[in-house]
């Protein structure tokens, strides 16, 4: 199934924090054309996961509405499938049991799910480790599988929060390209979480930088460079300084808080 369209609109998310008010996200507006490749960018703390978690229904917003294709967010759902950091597979099963099981929790035949997670497993270059359980992956496997096992949903939306983020330089450059040609082919609407200004002009169609406390859209820039990206080529690289200012801007106004927040403790 390709894209959906995702529509955000007044979204605000207040959070308690011990007595106090925490505004994680507002007056959010953004509208993600079914197929675009988002990324979120901006450094800790300015509510990119919060905006994610929005999306995906696990924590509604205080104010706002969030739509996929019309339907309006309430509840996590199998349209909205989510890639976390920390490789979420199940450690009792196999590679191929984790792969198959939300095809089995939605009563898809057994032939039907031998056939689609060969497949995937066959996309991902995860053949040979079909028998293998997590623990003895390595870090880009396991986000491989956690890949697989979204995509055997066939989900038309995918949230990705920082899914690249504990691996190895090359690792990381394997999967992304990994996920720019599976992108290509599925047409999926991607929302992805980075804090990495590279890899977010590497993969996206578009960038959505996000200033810190309150979590608003500081700049919504669209990624005009043809696939595959030269992070050395020079347009390439102005685009980086750009944002590199615009992070940065947050990055200050975030240690400004904690020093603020560690004198009155
Ligand atoms: N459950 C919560 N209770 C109180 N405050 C929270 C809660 N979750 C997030 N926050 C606050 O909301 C703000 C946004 O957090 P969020 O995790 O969305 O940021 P982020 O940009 O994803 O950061 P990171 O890259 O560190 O994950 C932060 O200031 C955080 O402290």
């Amino acid at each position: 199934m390709s894209g959906s369209r995702i529509v955000i609109e007044g979204v605000n998310k207040v959070f308690d924090s011990g007595g106090r008010d925490v505004v994680a996200l507002k007056d959010i507006d953004l509208d993600i054309p079914g197929g675009q490749f988002v990324c979120l960018l901006g450094p800790s703390g300015c509510g990119k996961s919060t905006l994610l978690n929005a999306v995906a229904g696990f924590a509604p917003p205080s104010m706002g509405t969030i739509t996929a294709d019309g339907a309006l967010v309430t509840a996590p759902g199998p349209e909205r499938g989510m890639v976390f950091q920390e490789y979420a597979l199940f450690p009792w099963m196999t590679v191929e049991q984790n792969v198959a099981f939300g095809l089995e929790i939605k009563r898809v035949p057994v032939d039907e799910i031998k056939r689609r997670v060969g497949e995937l497993l066959g996309m991902l270059s995860l053949s040979d480790f079909r028998q293998r359980y997590p623990k003895d992956l390595s870090g880009g496997m396991r986000q491989r599988v956690a890949i697989a096992r979204v995509l055997a949903l066939d989900s038309p939306i995918m949230l990705m929060d920082e899914p690249f983020g504990a691996l190895d330089a090359l690792t990381r450059r394997n999967l992304q390209d990994e996920l720019l040609r599976l992108w290509a082919e599925l047409k999926k609407t991607i929302l992805f979480v980075t804090h990495s200004i590279e890899e977010a002009i590497y993969l996206a169609d578009r960038i959505v930088v996000m200033t810190y406390r309150p979590g608003t859209i500081k700049r919504d820039i669209l990624v005009d460079l043809p696939r595959m990206r030269d992070p050395s080529a020079q347009e390439f690289n102005e685009l980086k300084r750009e944002l590199g200012m615009l992070v940065m801007e947050e990055q200050q106004r975030h240690h400004s808080d904690e020093l603020r927040q560690a004198a009155v403790d």
